[in-house]
């Protein structure tokens, strides 16, 4: 059986003038994580904000006293220097940091601002630095990226290296409100396949009108920007989607 369906809407869709209120209001109408998306002008060609911004709008939701529980902040780091920010979001309040399998093998930072040198780190040992601070890994990949360099990190023997959680992004990083790419779901389909147990987000034009075959894929973490935030019914829109994968287990 796959595991249990978490929904995480993306608060990218939000009212960024009363961040910490719509991140409370959305937990209060069934959701079980929020979806944060952190975006610095470069690795994608938009921004929104950082770690002072995250410490804020955590102090309007209680912090999971379990690993992935209700109120996860699930951080989706749209940034060229994952290794450089993970401190400073495990201080703010991310529980699970998710970042770009493209962005690390590309990545020239080093662990701080005054250590930077051209020192590469891997995938597997930002992983290992991510579990070390105490919070969980997500590894994410963009629609050209394929599936294997998710499989390669995932069948590693060591287990401080393995990612709690792969994304497989339905759109093209950077903007919320774009069309659900559904020629992804093969990606979802291999990994679901391979890992029952794994936690496999999508990303990117999730709606009541797209969740069937995200679910049929295998999906299980459902991330939601426009479709809960636009909702006139919030609740209803986050329990449709829950039900909709539910039902597939
Ligand atoms: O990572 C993202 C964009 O890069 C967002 O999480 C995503 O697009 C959610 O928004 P929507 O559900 O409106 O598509
Ligand atoms: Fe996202």
């Amino acid at each position: 059986m796959s595991p249990s369906a978490i929904i995480a809407p993306s608060i990218l869709s939000a009212d960024f003038g009363a961040l910490g209120k719509a991140c409370s209001d959305t937990i209060g109408q069934g959701a079980d994580w929020l979806h944060v998306d952190i975006m610095d002008g470069h690795f994608v060609p938009n921004m929104t904000f950082g770690a002072p911004v995250v410490t804020k709008i955590r102090s309007h939701v209680d912090r999971p006293k379990e690993a992935l529980a209700k109120g996860t902040f699930d951080c989706h780091m749209m940034i060229s220097e994952p290794k450089k920010w993970v401190k400073d979001f495990q201080k703010a309040g991310c529980d699970l940091y998710c970042f770009h399998y493209e962005a690390a093998v590309n990545s020239t930072a080093a662990e701080s601002p005054e250590t930077q040198s051209d020192k590469k780190t891997s995938p597997k040992e930002l992983i290992k630095y991510i579990h070390d601070q105490g919070m969980r890994a997500g590894v994410a990949i963009k629609p050209k990226t394929d599936v294997s360099v998710l499989c390669d990190l995932l069948d590693n023997s060591n287990k401080d290296e393995v990612p709690d959680m792969a994304l497989v992004m339905t759109v093209e990083p950077g903007f919320g409100g774009q069309k659900f790419m559904p020629e992804m779901m093969p990606k979802v389909e291999a990994l679901r396949k391979r890992y029952p147990e794994l936690n496999i987000e999508v990303d990117g034009g999730l709606s009541e009108k797209t969740i069937d075959t995200a679910a049929d894929a295998g999906a299980n973490v459902i991330v939601a920007g426009s479709a809960v935030f636009g909702a006139q019914d919030p609740a209803d829109v986050i329990s449709k989607l829950r039900d909709a994968v539910e039902k597939r287990r």
